[in-house]
């Protein structure tokens, strides 16, 4: 294939020229959303953002990554669902109304950018080219952690034709959480162990016993998680547990190429939800490459295989050994 290579007005170089703006959108939010490139609270919260943008679309109506969640954010706002989102969404807003990029465009831009900010994250594909939304997407769209597998799987299947296999590996996101929400009386709380890594720990420690809640119990969606400071979310506990999904999940254990892999065939699905590829502006060159990581996948310390809840019928649990030490707890972010 002909790579073409475009001078930018601005020295850089690019394959289309449609791509030249997104290098000063790219510095920008790196230095000014981003904390100088920190894989931290904001990559998170746009990471989410790009979930709840896309999967608005299917049998109920939607646009998908269409930048609806801030163009109408005063109704998709009121969604249970996108409860916290308005944070985030107050810090884009600035840099898409001083650049010239579609809202659409720009959740999911600053999704790519940031995550690749992420030790041990794939460099994830940025196309360009949504237009402004047209309207809000319908409520419940969007997945809450007490929904059951079956809805769960039925909703990414009608969103998007996501496959049980898709729909795992989406949730490797679920590996930079700080969570706010769920449980009012804390903040910044961990899926797993390294909320600023993008390992395999999240397929590891949400298929341990879980033994305690990290603040108050009876939060809706949450159930217990083996680690004090850690929590863990109900869809995530039966997705691990599911006969549809257990052997998925436990493949991504210490599996970290299979992780990148997959989890980027996911994203780019996900992000053009709603909108016809060919008809788009493969910009992916923007997207920094992240640094690779080399730890292996551990059982924190005071735990081991007997703590395992082995729901892949097929595969026993791969053999891992224990974080050296006295049993430790996870700090918030
Ligand atoms: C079954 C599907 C899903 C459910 C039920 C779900 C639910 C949740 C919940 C309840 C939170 C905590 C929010 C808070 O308390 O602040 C959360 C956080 C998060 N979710 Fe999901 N999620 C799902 C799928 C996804 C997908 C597909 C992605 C991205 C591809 C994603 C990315 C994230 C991220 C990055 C956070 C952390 C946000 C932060 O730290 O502020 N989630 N999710
Ligand atoms: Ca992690
Ligand atoms: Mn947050």
């Amino acid at each position: 294939a002909i790579t073409r290579r475009i001078a930018c007005p601005d020295g850089n170089i690019a394959s289309n020229a449609a791509c030249c703006p997104l290098f000063a959108i790219r510095d920008d939010i790196q230095e000014n959303l981003f904390d100088g490139g920190e894989c931290g609270e904001e990559v998170h919260e746009s990471l989410r953002l790009t979930f709840h943008d896309a999967i608005g679309i299917g049998s109920r109506g939607g646009g998908g990554a269409d930048g609806s969640i801030i163009t109408f954010e005063t109704q998709e706002l009121t969604y249970h669902a996108n409860n916290g989102l308005d944070e985030i969404i107050d810090r884009q807003k600035p840099f898409i109304a001083k650049h010239n990029i579609t809202a659409g465009d720009f959740i999911q831009f600053a999704g790519a950018v940031g995550v690749s900010n992420c030790p041990g994250a794939p460099r994830l594909d940025f196309f360009l080219g949504r237009p402004t939304a047209a309207a809000a997407a319908p409520d419940l769209t969007v997945p809450e952690p007490f929904d059951t597998v079956d809805n769960i799987l039925a909703r990414f299947a009608d969103a998007g034709g996501f496959s049980p296999e898709e729909v795992v590996a989406l949730l490797a996101s679920h590996t930079i959480v700080a969570s706010d929400h769920v449980d009012p009386t804390l903040e910044g709380v961990p899926f797993d162990s390294t909320p600023s890594t993008f390992d395999t720990q999240f397929f590891v420690e949400t298929q341990l016993r879980g033994t305690l809640f990290p603040g108050t119990g009876g939060n809706q969606g949450e159930v217990e998680s083996p680690l004090a400071g850690e929590m863990r979310l109900q869809s995530d506990s039966e997705l691990a547990r599911d006969s549809r999904t257990a052997c998925e999940w436990q493949s991504f254990v210490n599996n970290q190429a299979k992780l990148q892999s997959a989890f980027k065939a996911a994203m780019r699905k996900m992000t053009i939800l709603g909108h016809n590829i060919s008809q788009l502006t493969d910009c992916s060159e923007l997207i920094p490459t992240p640094k690779a990581l080399t730890k292996i996948a551990t059982f924190p310390a005071g735990l081991t295989n007997a703590d395992v809840e082995q729901a892949c019928a097929s595969t026993p649990f791969p053999s891992l050994s224990t974080d050296p030490g006295p049993v430790t707890s996870v700090a918030p972010v």
